[in-house]
């Protein structure tokens, strides 16, 4: 499989630890990958790791966790070394984050617009009147018609998929390089799914950036990634190319591929996923 070239985020042995009352808890166990310009999918079932392994990237972690990692590096900066003001112009200004629900991390009091304006005036220190230009920019770049109309709007005044269209364009008015979305359609109509991820494609690729997308629909991944890690129990215990899915060898992958629906072979009843302890070891 071709790796991608000159990764931007390169992974080695990446740790998730919780303390909690009952003792050390390990979310994530030991993940190494790179992420290259690329659409890069992490699959897994709910508690897998998927979204603490996003978060230790940009050390956005409760305080009760630790992160531990012989690699942790995105760019020029060691994300394990660097302190929390460098992670500051990292978070939101080199990489950007999408999340599930727009209505979450939207600001309820604030105009949509205002919110982007603040993103640029903040990160890109620019003045009102720029920021206020770039803002009109991004919103016409994530296919919003009436930007000036839209800027006014007040997130409860917008659909789901305009609301998430208004967070990608926050995201990208600092032009980061990399793009973390953990489940940016879930909350959406299936029928605005496929818009916003075609949106996504086209500005990974115009803008040449990453990006990670974690999600725990394999069909969606399947067709929209380019490679694919998939992750069991706190581990990777593989990683493919999404054209290659078909010859997974990991019984996991397998188990999962075979469990997914299909329109051309309906069966009465879905396979079972029959899991092994084994899956639990280390993988190197
Ligand atoms: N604050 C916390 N304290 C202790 N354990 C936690 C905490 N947050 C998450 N975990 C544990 O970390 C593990 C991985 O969680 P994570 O959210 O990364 O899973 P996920 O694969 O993203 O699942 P989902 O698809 O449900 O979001 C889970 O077993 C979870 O119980």
């Amino acid at each position: 499989m071709a790796k991608p070239t000159q990764p931007m985020l390169d992974v080695e042995n990446l740790k998730v630890r919780f303390r909690t009352l009952a003792g050390p808890i390990e979310a994530v166990r030991g993940v190494s990958f790179t992420l290259g310009k690329e659409k890069l999918g992490i699959i897994g079932e709910s508690g897998s790791g998927k979204t603490m392994t996003g978060r230790a990237v940009m050390r956005l972690l409760p305080k009760s966790a630790e992160i531990i990692a012989d690699k942790l590096q995105f760019e020029d900066v060691d994300l394990s070394t660097a302190t929390e003001r460098q992670m500051q112009s990292v978070r939101g200004r080199r990489i950007g984050m999408i999340l599930q629900d727009p209505k979450y991390s939207l600001n309820p009091v604030m105009s949509v617009g205002q919110q982007i304006s603040e993103m640029a005036r903040f990160h890109l220190r620019v003045g009102k009147r720029e920021a206020e230009e770039r803002t009109l920019a991004m919103l016409e770049q994530v296919h919003i018609r009436d930007p000036h109309r839209v800027y006014r709007l007040y997130p409860h005044e917008v659909s789901g998929g305009m609301g998430q269209r208004i967070m990608i364009a926050m995201m990208l008015v600092a032009s980061p390089s990399l793009i973390i979305a953990d489940e940016p359609t879930s909350a959406l109509d299936v029928s605005v799914r496929g818009q916003i991820l075609e949106l996504l494609d086209e500005i990974v690729v115009s803008r040449g950036i990453g990006l990670m997308f974690i999600s725990h629909d394999l069909n969606m991944v399947r067709s929209f990634c380019d490679r694919v890690l998939i992750m069991y129990a706190g581990r990777i215990v593989e990683t493919i190319a999404a054209s290659e899915l078909e010859n997974a060898r990991h019984p996991y992958t397998i188990g999962l591929l075979e469990a997914l629906p299909r329109i051309d072979a309906p069966r009465d009843r879905l396979a079972v996923l029959q899991r092994d302890p084994s899956w639990l070891e280390p993988t190197r």
